[in-house]
């Protein structure tokens, strides 16, 4: 009877620095972007799928997608990516659930599972609680734009292509403010799971 956290946010918001320092105190994390690469390897189903929807111009020379190309058509055009999504997310969540499924029957009490479109893509029921990493608008185009070496509109139009932080503020079970440095990111990670009996 293990419970299922939902680590959720905006691009670069600081999801996966949170999910590591998780793994380091023992958790397992089921990570939807890991789970979105794994799914479109060249043999897969949702592989298939995806060439036939945006053609061999999206495949590198060794087969594998192109996920620099793929990310610059479907950042930009809103068609493309519910597209993109409507392929993906299908096999993306079956991943999740069977990890997730894994770790718990293997007597896990606490699972977190780190979804970036968890309110966009109403994926709330798959899970217990949730999370959200939250982080100003400025931060987040800062940190977008020095980790990715994007321009501040190639960062503003995937930051765009989510739901404001702002707002997914309201619909979080906890929030911790990620602006600040990582200790403080983990100080208050460390009360929201003392509080609900996680640590
Ligand atoms: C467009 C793709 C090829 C770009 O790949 P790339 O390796 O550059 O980025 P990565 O997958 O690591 O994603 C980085 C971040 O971009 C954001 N993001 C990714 N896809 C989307 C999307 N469809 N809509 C909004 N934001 C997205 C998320 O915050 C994510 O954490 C890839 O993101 C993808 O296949 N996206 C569709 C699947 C998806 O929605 N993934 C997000 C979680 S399921
Ligand atoms: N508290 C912090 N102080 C300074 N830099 C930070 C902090 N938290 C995260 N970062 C940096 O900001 C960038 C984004 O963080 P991270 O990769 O954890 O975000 P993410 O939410 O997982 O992003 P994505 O949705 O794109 O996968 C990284 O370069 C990370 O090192």
């Amino acid at each position: 009877m293990g419970q299922i956290i939902g680590i959720t946010g905006g691009i670069a918001s600081g999801k996966s620095t949170v999910s590591l320092y998780l793994q380091e105190l023992g958790f397992t994390i089921v990570d939807a972007d890991l789970a979105s690469r794994a799914v479109v390897e060249p043999g897969e189903e949702a592989y298939h799928q995806v060439v036939k929807a945006f053609g061999e111009d999206i495949l590198l020379t060794d087969g594998n997608i192109d996920r620099v190309k793929l990310g610059s058509i479907i950042f930009n055009d809103q068609e493309k990516r519910l597209l993109l999504n409507g392929i993906v997310h299908p096999a993306v969540r079956n991943w999740m659930r069977v990890k997730t499924e894994a770790a718990l029957s293997s007597g896990e009490e606490t699972v977190f599972m780190d979804i970036p479109l968890l309110f966009e893509s109403k994926l709330t029921f798959m899970v217990d609680k949730t999370l959200l990493i939250y982080v100003d608008e400025q931060v987040q185009l800062e940190r977008l734009m020095n980790r990715n070496g994007l321009s501040e509109t190639e960062a503003l139009a995937r930051i765009n292509s989510q739901m404001p932080l702002a707002d997914k503020k309201a619909l979080a079970d906890a929030v911790i403010d990620n602006n600040g440095d990582i200790n403080e990111t983990k100080r208050q990670l460390k009360a929201i799971l003392s509080e609900w009996y996680v640590i």
